[in-house]
């Protein structure tokens, strides 16, 4: 099978090596689509790789009906609708790392350049004016500098400014006055950034919270003669909002790398002369682009392969540690889901998966989505995926229950799903035998030793002599052969249950002749 994947946003040729070297995927580089022909040719891939400029939209996701993954060569995701993903079971992938050591360098040339009027200068004097009164600076030395948001790049700017000998002060949520002392910096709220700082510099993702971060009101808070940096997405700061602080002298100048709208359309903040800017160059370098092109290659090329992601960013990403130790449960566990959902005739109220053993000791949720996966797919379809699962399960109206018990049974592991609805509950449990694979191991109350592949039958009927055998016979009447038959019973004459495989599906007339069968109470078909 052959994967297609489009490229885009300009991506370096050297990280994308690994797609290229890829036997299955053929590649399409198109950088310079409209979005109504990104609309009219989604359809076609299977991935689709961008940076910040490609709009991955609610449109884009419906259309891309083939899309699995949608892979992003750096780290902000704001421009890829990320519910429509989720929505769609489109797994969206990001680059978290490869970008960090531009991002933060440009953070520190931009603040250079703004402290010493450096942009102001060069383009004088390419204008042949010798102008030294013009552009006299100040000195960073034992000013204050503010960081709002401390992760990666954050984090890496803070490094690099106490080198410049700056008093670094950041506010971040996940920020502990500890971490601060650490780092050798020193913790301060929002407030007390706004206040106290000479220079101020943004590094949070632009997310609901973060819009317009530093509006007028947060303006109005900070010294006067404030210079103010944004590396990191336009919209955290208002722009209007700034363009008066500026104007009004509250603020003395502010270098801009990113902006509300990309590309600018209105320059009227770039204008004046104490804005200095760069059309989003925080992550253009060599190696930034390299890193995160090869970085998103790899998970982009392991998800349309069925493997699993190390940087996802619409699913919780675990350890490649924790996700070796489960992947073995993953068919278990899909299988259960599925076998559940055909043996329940009602509708799905609540389902609740039990995980006891050597199961109890990891991070079981992706096998609870797993779970989820296979009993939404009898009635929605293969389009339900581990990365939309439990949104469809929430929209309609199932519970997900997820819980680690002690009791065993004796097993080294035991996962077992339980459904609820309006009349009752069922049950199915399943282990993970070692050497041998998966089996079903009770049904209901009844214990039984079922490999759950292939085409079952579920048989359930009075524990009478006769019972087994018209069965047998019947199946036989019709060519259905019988590969293996389990029985289970709650007592001597009472309710039981018959397990069989049988080597090929069987047709909706035999069915009906067999719920005929005498001693029979019910019967479904399974296809694992
Ligand atoms: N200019 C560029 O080319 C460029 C390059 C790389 C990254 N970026 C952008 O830089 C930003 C930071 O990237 P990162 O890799 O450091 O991300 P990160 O996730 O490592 O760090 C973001 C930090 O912001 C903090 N945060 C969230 N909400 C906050 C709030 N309301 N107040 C204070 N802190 C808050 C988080 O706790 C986190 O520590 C992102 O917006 C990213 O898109 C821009
Ligand atoms: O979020 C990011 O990684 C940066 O903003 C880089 O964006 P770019 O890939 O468009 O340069």
């Amino acid at each position: 099978m052959t994967f297609n994947i489009l490229i885009s946003d300009p991506l370096s040729e050297e990280g994308i090596k690994p797609l290229r070297d890829a036997e299955n995927v053929s590649i399409t580089v198109e950088t310079k689509l409209t979005p109504e022909e990104l609309l009219d040719c989604i359809d076609q891939y299977d991935a689709l790789l961008v940076r910040s400029q490609t709009q991955v939209t609610k449109e884009v996701l419906e259309k891309g009906t083939r899309l699995k993954v949608v892979g992003r060569a750096g780290v902000g995701v704001d421009n890829i609708d990320l519910d429509a993903a989720t929505e769609h079971g489109v797994i969206v992938v990001n680059a978290p790392d490869g970008n960090t050591n531009s991002a933060a360098e440009h953070t520190i040339a931009m603040l250079m350049s703004l402290a010493r009027n450096i942009p102001q200068a060069h383009y004088a004097i390419k204008q042949h004016r010798w102008d030294r009164k013009s552009y006299v600076g100040v000195e960073l030395k034992g000013k204050t500098f503010g960081i709002i948001g401390l992760g990666r790049i954050g984090a890496e700017v803070a490094y690099r400014a106490k080198g410049q000998r700056l008093n670094v002060i950041a506010f971040d949520p996940y920020l502990t006055e500890e971490k601060a002392e650490k780092m050798g910096i020193q913790y301060a709220t929002l407030d007390e950034v706004l206040e106290k700082a000479d220079f101020i510099t943004v590094h949070t993702p632009l997310l609901k919270q973060t819009k317009h971060l530093i509006n007028k009101e947060a303006f109005a808070k900070m010294k006067t003669g404030v210079q103010i940096i944004n590396c990191a997405r336009g919209g955290i700061i208002d722009e209007e909002a700034l363009y008066d602080a500026i104007v009004q002298k509250k603020v003395a100048g502010a270098a801009l790398d990113v902006f509300e709208e990309e590309p600018i359309k209105n320059f009227k903040l770039i204008e004046l002369p104490e804005v200095i800017a760069t059309p989003h160059l925080g992550a253009s370098t060599v190696e930034a682009q390299e890193n995160v092109a090869i970085d998103v290659s790899h998970d982009v090329i392991n998800i349309l392969n069925g493997g699993v992601a190390k940087n996802p960013v619409n699913l919780p990403s675990l350890p490649a540690e924790v996700m070796k130790r489960i992947e073995p449960y993953f068919n278990l566990s899909e299988k259960l889901g599925t076998f559940i959902a055909h043996t329940t005739k009602e509708v799905i109220e609540e389902v609740s998966i039990f995980y006891s053993g050597d199961l109890t000791k990891l991070d079981v949720s992706p096998l609870t989505r797993n779970t989820v996966k296979g009993l939404l797919k009898r009635y929605l379809g293969d389009h339900v995926n581990d990365v939309n699962a439990t949104y469809f399960a929430n929209k309609k109206g199932i519970t997900i229950n997820e819980q680690k018990t002690t009791s065993s049974k004796g097993f080294t592991n035991l996962l077992t799903v339980e459904v609820k609805t309006k009349s009752g509950s069922s049950r199915v449990s399943g282990t993970l035998l070692n050497g041998l694979g998966t089996r079903i191991v009770k049904v209901d109350a009844y214990s039984v030793d079922v490999v759950p592949t292939g085409h079952l039958v579920l048989v359930r009927h009075k524990d009478q002599p006769g019972a087994i055998g018209r069965v047998g016979t019947l199946l036989a009447q019709f060519d259905v052969n019988i590969a293996t038959m389990q029985v289970g019973r709650s007592d001597i004459g009472g309710d039981a249950i018959m397990m069989l495989t049988v080597d090929r599906q069987i047709e909706e007339k035999v069915l009906k002749q067999l719920k005929e069968v005498h001693d029979i109470h019910d019967l479904m078909t399974i296809d694992l």
